[in-house]
Formats: structure tokens, C-alpha cells, sequence
């Protein structure tokens, strides 16, 4: 079905696909100040008020060709709007976009070139025709060359496993075959860019697990830059080498997992398996927060291996694991406010 993500004109490709990006590269992305505001009009007719809401605003980033990078943000911070701008469907209000060397919304048909879209939600495949038919229309949209098409075609049906459904209409298909059938139609173009927006939003574990594994081998391989939208903290710690938090429009934070982590001073947690069940473990360094029979758990305000040392001489130990900050609480904490707004490198 055609969305509104969907690219309705022909547009050409080359015919293989290009190098690894080099560190050198030109940013594919760049928004400077970007802004996107809406007006609303409110209230019963004949008293009607504007409102105006800014989804987005004076937002400052870069992407590097080959990066990996999550739009993280609660329910309505921007992140769709955004996602919007960069690919051309949504004019900015404010500030500037370049996205692969071109602005994208006055040039819809050359930004086609070189990026590839899916959103988790909606498909661009054809409802009533076969994945195969739908992924030869895709051809026939992108202007991709017949073998060419057979070698891409060839090597995600392997990648991705659709040979079992490529005969099935695409109705018929599950969430999960579905959307391995939208990533093939996103990338048989061999695009620079992919724009991802919620891709493992409704799929079990093993197929969340099949789609990560793939887009990893495709950034690797080919190189393929990835923007992705998620609220799964899972997509965020196996593919992002990179993520934005955006909230209230705004960029709230920019940098690795790591300094995501540090961001919220969320303590390291030793877990102590005893060989049978004590009192409360009494360490220099540590503080016991929870014991449940033979097993504690320990947050940790020194060296792990102080603490490991001191726990293992006083006490009989079966199993130790050391856990490191969830991301899922660093994630929230800042979602809630609770970390100031200046963690960005813009
Ligand atoms: N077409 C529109 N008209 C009016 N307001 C809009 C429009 N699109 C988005 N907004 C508003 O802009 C703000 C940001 O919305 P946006 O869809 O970008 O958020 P989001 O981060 O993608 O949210 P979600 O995670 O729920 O998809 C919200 O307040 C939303 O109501």
C-alpha cells in the first residue's frame, strides 16, 4: 500500500552497490537548527483559536556515513517529525537539513536515490501481491537494473530468509515476515542511508533478534549509514554505536552508551549467588540492597574487584555477577527530566 513515506517516482540507481564509507567522508546528515512548529485550531466553531505546537526545535546534529545512530524520545518529543524532515516529507519551519547532499524536501526524487525507508507501523509493499511481485515493482520504482535486481534480490531473500513466503501475498504475511519483506524492498536500491522507524515494533524475540543481526551484516558489509527510531532499549544496546535523545522538541542528549550511562549516576550491581542463605553482606565499598534467600545483590560504590575480593574471602560463594547500569532506567530518567538538558555535542 502506498504511505506517505512511499516513493511514487521512478527515480534511477547505480548499479552496485557503493564502497564502506571512509572517516573522511562528508556528513550524510546535517541539521542545523532545525525546526518543525504545527498550528492547531482549537475550540467550537465560530470561537476557534490558533495554537501553535513546535514538534521540533532548533535541533543541531551530524551523521557520519557508516554510523549507527537511535532517535530515542517519549510518546510526541519530535522524533516522527524529524524523521519527516530528513526524508523529505515534511518541510522544516526553521533552521536547515542536508541529507545525503541534498535538501531533502525540494528534492524528494534524488534524496530516493540514496536512502531507504521502513516504517515499523505501515508497509510500502503491495497488500495483495505477492512479496515477489511487490519486490519486482520496487525494481521497477528505483529503476534498478534486471541483474542487479536478481543479485540484491538473491542475496537478502538469503540474508533474511524469504524464500519459504516470497510466493505469498503479502496480507497473508506475519508481522515479522513482513517487515523482512519492507527491509528487502528498502535496500534492493542499495541506498547510502537507511531510515528506520520502529522496525522491530511488534515482533518477537527471535525475529527482533533476526532483523538486528541483518542490519548489523548490512552496516558492516555495505557500509549502510542507519537512523533509527525505537522504543525497544533492546534495538538500542545490540546496533547503536550512537544514540540522540530527543524531548519537548528538543535535543536532550547526543553521545555513545556509555556516556548514556553516565549521564545518570545509576550505581553497578554485584549479584552474590551464596551457597546457602546469610544475613545481609557487610562490605567496604558496596551496600546490600536485596536478599532473596541464598542470593544478594550489592551496588557497588568502589571497584568491583576490591568488593569481589573482600566478598569471596568472607563469605561462601557459589556464582558472582556483576550488572552493569540499565539502560532501560538511564533511558527513563531522562525521558522523566530528571537530567539536565546540556548532554548534547552539538
Ligand atoms: N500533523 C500534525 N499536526 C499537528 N500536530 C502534530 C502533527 N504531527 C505531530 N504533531 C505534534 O507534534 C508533537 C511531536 O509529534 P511526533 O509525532 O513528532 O512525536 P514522536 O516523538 O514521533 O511521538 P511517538 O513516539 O508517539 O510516535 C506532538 O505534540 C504531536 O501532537
Amino acid at each position: 500500500m502506498p504511505t506517505e513515506g512511499q516513493i511514487t517516482e521512478p527515480v534511477t540507481t547505480p548499479a552496485v552497490p557503493g564502497p564502506p564509507a571512509s572517516p573522511s567522508a562528508e556528513p550524510i546528515i546535517e541539521a542545523v537548527g532545525l525546526g518543525r512548529d504545527f498550528v492547531l485550531s482549537e475550540g467550537p466553531f465560530l470561537r476557534r483559536t490558533r495554537r501553535t505546537v513546535s514538534a521540533v526545535r532548533d535541533v543541531t546534529f551530524t551523521v557520519q556515513p557508516g554510523e549507527i545512530v537511535g532517535y530515542l524520545g517519549p510518546n510526541g518529543a519530535g522524533k516522527s517529525s524529524t524523521m519527516k524532515m530528513l526524508t523529505g516529507i515534511l518541510t522544516p519551519s526553521a533552521g536547515s537539513v542536508r541529507v545525503a547532499g541534498t535538501n531533502p524536501s525540494r528534492q524528494r526524487t534524488r534524496l530516493a536515490r540514496e536512502i531507504g525507508v521502513v516504517f515499523g507501523q505501515r508497509t510500502t509493499l503491495w497488500w495483495d501481491l505477492p512479496l515477489r511481485d511487490s519486490l519486482t515493482l520496487t525494481r521497477h520504482l528505483y529503476r534498478v537494473p534486471a541483474d542487479a535486481h536478481a543479485e540484491r534480490l538473491a542475496e537478502l531473500t538469503g540474508l533474511l530468509e524469504l524464500e519459504p513466503f516470497l510466493d505469498t501475498p503479502v496480507r497473508q504475511l506475519s508481522l515479522g515476515q513482513r517487515m523482512r519483506g519492507d527491509l528487502t524492498a528498502a535496500l534492493l536500491h542499495a541506498p547510502r542511508l537507511l531510515v528506520l522507524d520502529e522496525p522491530t515494533i511488534g515482533l518477537d524475540v527471535v525475529s527482533k533478534s533476526t532483523i538486528r543481526e541483518f542490519l548489523l551484516k548490512v552496516n558492516r558489509e555495505r557500509g549502510t549509514t542507519i537512523l533509527i527510531t525505537t522504543h525497544d532499549l533492546g534495538d538500542v544496546e545490540r546496533l547503536c554505536d550512537r544514540v540522540m535523545v530527543i524531548d519537548k522538541g528538543r535535543l536532550a542528549f547526543d553521545g555513545d552508551l556509555p556516556e548514556l550511562r553516565a549521564t545518570v549516576p545509576t550505581p553497578r550491581v554485584l549479584v552474590v549467588d551464596l551457597v546457602a542463605p546469610a544475613p545481609a553482606i557487610q562490605v567496604s565499598g558496596a551496600t546490600t540492597v536485596r536478599v532473596e534467600g541464598p542470593r544478594q545483590w550489592l551496588e557497588l560504590a568502589d571497584n568491583p574487584a576490591r568488593v569481589v575480593a573482600e566478598v569471596t574471602r568472607e563469605q561462601e560463594v557459589a556464582d558472582l555477577t556483576l550488572r552493569e547500569p540499565d539502560i532501560e532506567g538511564v533511558v527513563s530518567a531522562l525521558y522523566r527530566g530528571t537530567v539536565p538538558a546540556d548532554n548534547t555535542r552539538a
